[in-house]
């Protein structure tokens, strides 16, 4: 009886144990217990670790080395120690270890010949000697690498879609080095956002609309899904397209737009619409484009000229538009040179990328493929089970892994109806513009 009650006690205990533990608040248990033990262990293990992944030098140093002397009247050699000059294996100096939310990271002096790009081949290496979920290599000036180690992935789980205050910034996720993943149009005005069906594409495009509805800008959408994406957001949409024949009619606005606003600046003696007085300043226009590829895709030969006229304005839009506040995020389930020249050029101009899971290495690297080929393989290695998550470059000139907050279509279209009163009306925008030459 005793010995059940002893066992049952124990057992109690242990959930009651166990029960605390969950409810720990992680970055306070981290930083008083976690963070010492690991920083330590990271410092201690330093000299072990740059040998293992190969980030030592051989140095001339003065060292005591044993050497062999006389042969005693025993007839064993004796040994003298002597100072003398040695190669020895010389680790990079590193400063201590500071906490992250996630982990932790430290800054290193790079060893003559050495560049960034050798510590970011073995990160995965050093990942794996210190047991952590990933480290990722930073060189914030010459000489300096920053080592970020995330101890668990800060991604498996991400939270709510917070409010986005600031005009053309919407905080769409989390970066894996657990800082907000942001999508500002005024620093990167065109992005690309590829992914195979079900990777989160368009989630990511209802946290944008979320996000913009709230603010007093234009959005315009081209639905070449037919309509079926962009339709449930059209009462916050200033204008629609959801054919190819409308596209056309839709883009020839854009550019029309866009001219007109030319005109505007050149009149003020500005450079962009951001110079001109708040009273003359037009409203700014977010163009979403949903299946790129759609735009691009010819069924027969009538289509040409329709294929030529929609890729040409595109690349205008995409080309001068940041000036005269026109943005674009184009998605697409399959972004390939073989769409044309068109999308290639349009490539080119889109420098923010975001590559979610895909299912053909050309996407991936049409999308990335001329950053980091780190990057490449980090996005080939999405799993399915994880939609949402990302690779992403753009504002810092640096690429991360990331998630979007998961955004329902309910949200989006709540958001939509909500602000449906901030939707500027295409007509007042495009009133004054001359007609367009569509032939
Ligand atoms: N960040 C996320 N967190 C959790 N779940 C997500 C996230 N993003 C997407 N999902 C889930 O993945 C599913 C597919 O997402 P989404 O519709 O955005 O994919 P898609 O790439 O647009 O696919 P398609 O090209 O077929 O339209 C959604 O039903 C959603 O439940």
């Amino acid at each position: 009886m005793s010995d059940a009650l002893i066992v049952l006690a124990a057992l109690a205990a242990i959930a009651a144990g166990l029960r605390a533990w969950r409810h720990l608040h992680y970055p306070s248990f981290w930083l008083a217990i976690g963070f010492p033990l690991t920083a330590a262990s990271v410092r201690a293990s330093w000299r072990r670790v740059a040998l293992g992944c190969n980030l030592t030098k051989k140095r001339q140093r003065w060292w005591f080395t044993t050497v062999p002397g006389a042969i005693a009247s025993t007839g064993l050699v004796k040994v003298r120690r002597r100072f003398q000059r040695v190669a020895v294996d010389t680790k990079p100096f590193m400063w201590l270890p500071l906490p992250t939310r996630h982990g932790w990271r430290v800054t290193l002096h790079t060893l003559e010949g050495q560049t960034p790009g050798d510590y970011a081949d073995a990160a995965e290496r050093l990942a794996h000697s210190w047991g952590v979920h990933a480290i990722r290599v930073s060189s914030p000036r010459p000489g300096r690498v920053v080592l970020m180690a995330t101890m668990r992935d800060p991604l498996v789980k991400v939270n709510e879609l917070p409010p986005s205050p600031d005009l053309l910034k919407v905080t769409v996720g989390r970066l894996e080095t657990g800082q907000p993943w942001t999508i500002d149009f005024r620093t990167v005005p065109h992005w690309l956002n590829a992914g195979a069906t079900q990777s989160g594409k368009s989630n990511l495009a209802n946290a944008l609309i979320v996000g913009l509805a709230a603010q007093p800008v234009a959005l315009v959408g081209f639905d070449l899904k037919g309509g079926v994406e962009f339709t449930p957001y059209a009462p916050r949409l200033s204008a629609l397209a959801t054919s190819r024949i409308e596209s056309v009619s839709l883009l020839a606005d854009l550019v029309a737009l866009m001219i007109d606003r030319m005109g505007l600046c050149r009149q003020a003696s500005a450079r962009n619409i951001w110079q001109l007085p708040p009273a003359l300043r037009p409203v700014p226009v977010v163009v979403l484009v949903d299946e790129l590829a759609e735009l691009y895709l010819m069924a027969d030969k009538s289509e040409k000229d329709e294929i030529a006229k929609t890729s040409t304005a595109l690349l205008r839009v995409a080309q001068l538009g940041r000036a005269f506040g026109i943005y674009l995020f184009c998605c697409g389930q399959r972004i390939g040179s073989d769409l044309g020249p068109g999308v290639t050029a349009l490539r080119a101009q889109c420098s923010g990328r975001i590559c979610h899971r895909v299912n053909d290495p050309e996407t991936a690297t049409m999308t990335l493929g001329d950053l980091d080929p780190a990057a490449l393989a980090s996005a080939r290695a999405i799993a399915a089970e994880t939609p949402g998550v990302a690779i992403v470059a753009g504002q810092d000139g640096q690429w991360y892994r990331a998630r979007s907050f998961y955004v329902s279509e309910q949200t989006a279209e709540q958001a939509a109806q909500t602000y449906a009163h901030l939707a500027p009306s295409w007509s007042e925008i495009t009133t004054h513009l001359p007609e367009p030459i569509t032939a």
